[in-house]
């Protein structure tokens, strides 16, 4: 809509509340942020399951309903996931050209998902047992963009090993984002919103993959056929190592020097956009991974050496 940018105020799916930018038109105001890249417009799909719904359309600024907080949280989150990959790496949104970022809430009945569907980032309400709202998650939302970034960038084949590297980028800046924010930082993924009624389970772990039944090294990779060729249980692999190289650790008999969460940020972005391509395996990676860390840090970095430790410790040569 054409209007004029204003404050609003709302309460996110924890009980939390969170300020962000909203469009005043005649006499609705909007979520749509006119101050990030070409804007960030939030919609509510109503539980229907057709796309992208309507534009989330309010009479005041004050956001305080319980079937606002989704709404809230993913107009919220998505400006800070803008505001990071601005600040951090200069990339103005997923295009690098300002894209307008669209999410959309209250998607389908009871939906235990949240997916980029090439478009839009999508939200289910969960059922309130195994999920609640999923836009509730910080690393969730920077886990469905980041999709968007790498389909603009390395373009990985969402199959297989290329596939499970796809998946890994994303919980990693998922991850990052909780870290950057300081938003209740942990290696985990979906916390936030997993298993309401149940404290202090995640759907992924980072820094431990057979937590949640994902492998935690090369030997133990799936490899049949489902879930796209194990795409969401092999980046179990891809997560262990960049959780390595970021905290440093010994895993399965191989130590390996932390570098911090920055730096292991700054390697992976690189790699994704700039030595990545869409069939790149976990081997390529690696080698992928080496080169960002030697242009960035030196060849002879303690950087290079820790990614060379930490796939060595998953059994990726
Ligand atoms: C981001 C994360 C919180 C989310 C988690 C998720 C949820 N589901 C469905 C699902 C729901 C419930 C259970 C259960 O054990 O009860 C298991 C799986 N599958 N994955 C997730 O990982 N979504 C996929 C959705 C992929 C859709 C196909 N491209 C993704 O974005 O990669
Ligand atoms: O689809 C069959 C492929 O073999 C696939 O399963 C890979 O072996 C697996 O993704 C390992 O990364
Ligand atoms: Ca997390
Ligand atoms: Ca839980
Ligand atoms: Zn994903």
């Amino acid at each position: 809509v054409v209007g004029t940018t204003v404050n609003g105020t709302g309460t996110g799916v924890l009980g939390d509340t969170k300020s962000f930018k909203m469009v005043k038109s005649g006499a609705y105001y909007y979520l749509q942020d006119d101050t990030r890249g070409k804007g960030v417009h939030t919609f509510d799909a109503k539980n229907r399951t057709s796309l992208p719904g309507t534009l989330w359309r309010s009479t005041d600024t004050l956001l305080d309903a319980a079937y606002d907080r989704a709404a809230v949280d993913a107009h919220a989150y998505a400006s800070q996931v803008y505001d990071y990959y601005k600040d951090v790496f200069g990339r103005n949104s997923f295009d690098n050209n300002g894209a307008i970022l669209k999410s959309v809430v209250h998607y389908g009945r009871n939906y235990n998902n949240a997916f980029w569907d090439g478009t839009q980032m999508v939200y289910g309400d969960g059922d309130g047992t195994t999920f609640t709202s999923l836009s509730g998650g910080l690393d969730v939302i920077a886990h469905e963009l980041t999709h968007a970034v790498t389909e603009r960038t390395s373009n990985l084949i969402y199959r297989n090993e290329s596939g499970a590297l796809n998946e890994s980028i994303s919980d990693i800046f998922g991850t990052l984002l909780e870290f950057h924010t300081n938003n209740n930082p942990d290696y985990l993924i979906g916390e936030d919103i997993y298993t309401p009624n149940t404290p202090g389970d995640a759907f992924r772990s980072m820094s431990d993959p057979t937590a949640y039944g994902d492998p935690d090294h090369y030997s133990k990779r799936f490899t049949g056929t489902g879930d796209n060729g194990g795409v969401h249980i092999n980046s179990g692999i891809i997560n262990k190592a960049a959780y390595l190289l970021a905290v440093g650790g010994t895993h399965y008999n191989v130590s390996v020097t932390g570098i911090g969460n920055e730096k292991m940020g700054q390697i992976f972005y690189r790699a994704n956009t700039t030595y990545f391509t869409a069939s790149t395996t976990f081997s390529q990676a690696r080698a992928g991974l080496v080169q960002a860390a030697a242009d960035l840090f030196g060849a002879n970095s303690q950087e290079v050496n820790s990614v060379k430790q930490a796939f060595n410790a998953v059994g990726v040569q």
